[in-house]
């Protein structure tokens, strides 16, 4: 679905992400983990378009992308969820959702992944809580319906439940069709729905492997 070959992305002037080369399944939960500062974010924007890469090359489907402009990215079925990205707040969860598609039975799927924002159809957006917050923005981007979707760490001071409920609605979606890139910095949950992870250390690959051998690796890098 998803193969990224060799891919450099620089921040002023700097290789914050070297070489790395991934390969995304098809109706999957891929999780990127790695510290703050590793280079997650930059590598999900060097997919989506947001910065451009130095070097290498990212495919989708077996075509070249990454010179391809973010918006036609996102047409070919790339869909972003940046880390700060946020909801109109004097807007309606319905609003913010039609604003950004036509499509009813798209609006239809989104409530069905998260009935909970169905009940707040009529409720402004700046009047929901983080994890509904969140709830919407996941929607929103769901509403091109892509074929693959990065996401940005979940915000952080998140009750844990909220967390769990985002981490299945996550898994749902794979298993649904959509290969999902999830960056997080906390492995347990990520790993938890996750088919196979990617750990990033200083912008550079460490390991790889099924999400059982990562957390094993991880648990032992760490003890
Ligand atoms: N806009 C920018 N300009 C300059 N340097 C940047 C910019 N964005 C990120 N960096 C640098 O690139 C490196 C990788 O940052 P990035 O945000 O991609 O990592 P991350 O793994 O997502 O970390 P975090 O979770 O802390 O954001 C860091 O050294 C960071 O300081």
């Amino acid at each position: 679905m998803l193969r990224l070959e060799d891919v450099t992305v620089e921040r002023a002037g700097l290789p914050v992400v070297r070489s790395v080369s991934m390969d995304v399944a098809d109706a999957s939960v891929t999780v990127l983990l790695g510290d703050g500062g590793a280079g997650k974010t930059s590598l999900l924007e060097g997919i989506s378009g947001a910065v451009p890469i130095r070097s290498g090359a990212i495919l989708l489907d077996g075509a070249r992308i990454d010179r391809v402009r973010a918006w036609r990215r996102a047409r070919l079925g790339v869909a972003h969820v940046e880390r700060h990205r946020t909801v109109f707040p004097a807007l309606t969860v319905s609003e913010n959702l039609r604003v950004a598609c036509k499509d009813l039975t798209a609006l239809d799927e989104a409530f069905e992944l998260f009935p909970e924002l169905r009940e707040q159809e009529h409720v402004h957006a700046g009047l929901l809580s983080g994890g509904e917050r969140q709830m919407l923005v996941i929607s929103r981007a769901l509403l091109g319906r892509p074929k693959v979707l990065l996401m940005d760490e979940m915000p952080r001071g998140l009750p844990p439940v909220v967390l769990h409920r985002l981490a299945r609605a996550v898994r749902e979606l794979a298993d649904g069709g959509v290969s999902v890139v999830l960056a997080e910095q906390a492995p347990a949950l990520a790993l938890s729905i996750a088919d196979h992870a990617y750990v990033l250390a200083e912008g550079e690959i460490a390991f790889h492997g099924d999400s059982t051998d990562v957390l094993g690796a991880w648990c032992g890098a760490t003890t």
